[in-house]
């Protein structure tokens, strides 16, 4: 039987598990033989490869994070080290490969094709929802409601003390989270690296609003702008408003995946084993425009990030 082999790498997203369990569950339909990886890219270097049994997968769709942990692996970078990995793969069988990651995942497992021609399908998993060609990325919704419960909490506090709050979502280069919380969760002030800020303008807008008697504030800044800091100190300096920050942090990646990750997870995982089993080498599952698809890796590689432009418009008013 012809091994298919089913891991998890980079940034663990809420998600990961459904998409785990529905992967394992569609090879065993379609007569391969499943295994998972340990670990991320470590384990497949260290030969931490199991079979799948039933009860591997059972029990585990409610819950956050990797059952099968991941990692960020430098020596996946040497060829050495890939060799290592595909002898792993080699002596079990297995020729081909399901992972569930960001663009560094993808990345690292077409250089692994390029070397050794173990064709892959890519799952995106990452709540920096940052992967150029799909509208989405497991781990987003949970990681939105997440910020919302927090910022819902927060907001009950800044209301009773009629203090401002900044609060930092994460966001390595992307602002996604940032301009979708500060859409819902109605902030004063959204800051993202995409988006250039003037806070001259700012200050004029929120002093218009307030006319001499400002209420409580909330601003939402995104990880990749480094500004959460300067920002609680300017609402201080220049708004005179008591400014505190909140950094949301790990917190957001965590939690039980929501209805729509599970969902997602599901569809996107059938998709991956779906486009292996057609004989497919490289592709990545992607949801653009409401429609599910692969797009081959180059492509995903080759292209810019386009942001939801009705988002943009609107956080373009909380950074003037
Ligand atoms: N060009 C590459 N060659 C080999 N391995 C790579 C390459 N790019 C990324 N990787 C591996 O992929 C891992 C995961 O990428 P990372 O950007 O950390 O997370 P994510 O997949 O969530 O974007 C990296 O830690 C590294 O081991
Ligand atoms: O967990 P670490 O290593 O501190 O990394 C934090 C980074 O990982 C993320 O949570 C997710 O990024 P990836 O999914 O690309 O790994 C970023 O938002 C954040 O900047
Ligand atoms: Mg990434």
């Amino acid at each position: 039987m012809e091994g298919i082999a089913i891991m998890t790498s980079g940034g663990d997203a809420a998600g990961m598990n459904p998409a785990i369990k529905a992967a394992a569950d569609h090879a065993m339909h379609l007569g391969y033989e499943p295994f998972l990886v340990d670990d991320g890219l470590r384990g497949l270097i260290d030969d931490k490869i199991e079979k799948v049994s039933d009860h591997d997968v059972s029990d585990i769709i409610h819950r956050g994070g990797t059952i099968l942990r991941s990692s960020r692996s430098k020596r996946f970078f040497e060829y050495e080290h890939r060799l290592a990995a595909y002898e792993n793969l080699k002596k079990r069988g297995i020729e081909k490969l399901v992972v569930i990651g960001g663009d560094g995942s993808f990345r690292a497992l077409n250089q692994f094709y390029a070397d050794f021609q173990v064709p892959f399908a890519g799952i995106p998993a990452t709540i920096d929802n940052d992967i150029p060609g799909t509208d989405y990325c497991l781990g987003v919704d949970t990681a939105l409601n997440m910020i919302r419960q927090s910022v819902d909490s927060i907001r009950d506090t800044a209301n009773s003390f009629r203090r401002a709050f900044v609060v930092e979502t994460m966001g390595r280069h992307c602002g996604y989270l940032a301009m979708a919380s500060a859409v819902t969760s109605g902030a004063e002030i959204c800051m993202v690296p995409e988006l250039e800020y003037d806070l001259d303008s700012i200050g004029e807008r929120l002093r218009v609003k307030y006319q001499g008697h400002p209420n409580f504030l909330i601003a939402i800044v995104a990880e990749g702008c480094n500004m959460s800091d300067y920002l609680n100190r300017w609402i201080g300096d220049t708004l005179k408003m008591d400014s505190r920050l909140t950094i949301l942090g790990h917190i957001q990646r965590g939690g039980s995946p929501t209805v729509r990750d599970r969902l997602m997870a599901s569809k996107f995982a059938v998709g991956a084993v779906e486009s292996l089993h057609r004989g497919e080498t490289c592709n990545i599952m992607i949801y653009k425009s409401g429609h599910f698809g692969t797009l081959p890796i180059h492509k995903v590689a080759d292209s810019q990030l386009e942001m939801d432009p009705a988002l943009v418009a609107m956080c373009k008013k909380l950074c003037k």
